[in-house]
């Protein structure tokens, strides 16, 4: 059996009597019911995903994966397609932006090569290359359905590796030039919206170069017709390899009970894919931010994702994710070291 079929039926419901028993104690503690708000929310969902990952050390890990994107041929990226490999460089490097608040945040960032056009000579980059980038979605299948699986299964075994290496808690990030096409697409197909709808600017595109983006979407969808009822099919036609491998690592993390992180609008599309595998996985995914990009809130209200950071980032790399990270521990401190009502003799419950 492939390890994405495998990972797909390993995965279980969260534990939703663990989750009303944590809400009892939330009630609990020392302060008016529902007060601490997304605090409360994250701490119960965490409960119900994994109690001893809410009793615990966090071990925090970003995983990043980088590719690049055929599509870039149509002129419909500010950023020249080369500064995928120069920032995934930088990234593991940890001079990003994501570096800078993983590091903050006691995060460790891993970066990894799925598919960047053009050879990678840091060692600190794990080599996954499955090609050289995406084919041109406007003339071509972005992958063949095998490339699909093959994202997917390098999400899954990197995820595996970091869970097998004590990372409790994972968050996913991406690099690469173009990618805000691809994430456009999926959403497009996925929520029958038109692209209009979920095209940004991205990297900072044009206004003049907007109307051609989702012109471009259109008619990629409109030349391959993908399911949006078969997420392998909407990947390999429209999506981007790094887009596979992050949803790999939200099927592995709930197929190991293990709390994911989604960041931005590449991840969230991501995240559709990997909820659209198996609606279960949902409850192990928490939304860290709302991105900047335009599409990123229809894209969320698809997914029925609430955002709980409101930061005007648009940035990626998985740096809105490592920045909920705080708030995950404080959701942790909050359950297990605040007083009860019980022990102060209140009885206003
Ligand atoms: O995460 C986001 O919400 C986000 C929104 C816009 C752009 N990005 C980043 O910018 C790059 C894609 O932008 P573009 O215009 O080249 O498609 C890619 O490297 C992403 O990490 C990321
Ligand atoms: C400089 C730069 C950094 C990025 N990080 C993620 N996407 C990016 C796009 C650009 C252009």
């Amino acid at each position: 059996m492939s390890l994405l079929k495998e990972t797909l039926l390993k995965i279980e419901p969260v534990d939703k009597e663990k989750m009303s028993q944590a809400r009892e104690h939330v009630d609990g503690l020392l302060k008016p019911v529902g007060s601490l708000g997304v605090l409360e929310n994250i701490a119960i969902q965490i409960a119900g995903i994994n109690p001893d990952i809410l009793g615990g050390e966090l071990k925090k890990a970003v995983l990043v994966f980088a590719a690049d994107h055929g599509i870039c041929e149509e002129d419909i990226t500010s950023a020249p397609q080369p500064v995928t490999a120069l920032m995934t460089h930088f990234i593991a490097e940890g001079k990003s932006g994501v570096g800078v608040i993983a590091k903050k945040a006691g995060a460790e960032v891993f970066v990894t090569d799925v598919g960047v056009n053009a050879e990678i000579t840091n060692p600190k980059v794990r080599n996954k290359k499955i090609r050289l980038g995406t084919g041109n979605m406007a003339k071509q299948e972005a992958m063949t359905r095998l490339e699909a699986e093959k994202s997917f299964e390098i999400g899954i075994e990197t995820a595996l590796e970091m869970i097998k290496n004590g990372y409790n808690i994972l968050a996913t990030g991406e690099m690469g030039i173009g990618n805000t096409t691809p994430s456009s697409a999926i959403f497009s197909v996925l929520g029958s919206l038109s692209p209009e709808e979920v095209t940004g600017i991205g990297a900072n595109l044009s206004e003049e170069k907007l109307v051609k983006k989702s012109s471009v979407i259109r008619e990629a969808i409109a030349l391959h017709n993908p399911d949006p009822k078969d997420p392998l099919d909407v990947l390999a036609k429209v999506g981007g390899l790094e887009i596979g491998a992050m949803a790999g690592v939200m099927l592995a993390g709930a197929s190991m009970k293990v709390p994911v992180l989604i960041d931005g609008f590449i991840s969230s599309a991501a995240a559709a894919l990997a909820v659209g595998l198996n609606p279960d996985v949902y409850d192990y995914l928490i939304c860290s931010h709302n991105s900047a990009e335009k599409g990123a809130k229809k894209g969320l209200e698809l997914i029925g994702f609430k955002p709980f950071l409101h930061m005007d980032m648009r940035l990626g790399e998985g740096s809105g994710a490592a920045l909920a990270f705080n708030i995950v521990e404080a959701a942790q401190g909050m359950y297990n070291d605040m007083g009860t009502f019980s022990q102060a003799g209140i009885d206003i419950v």
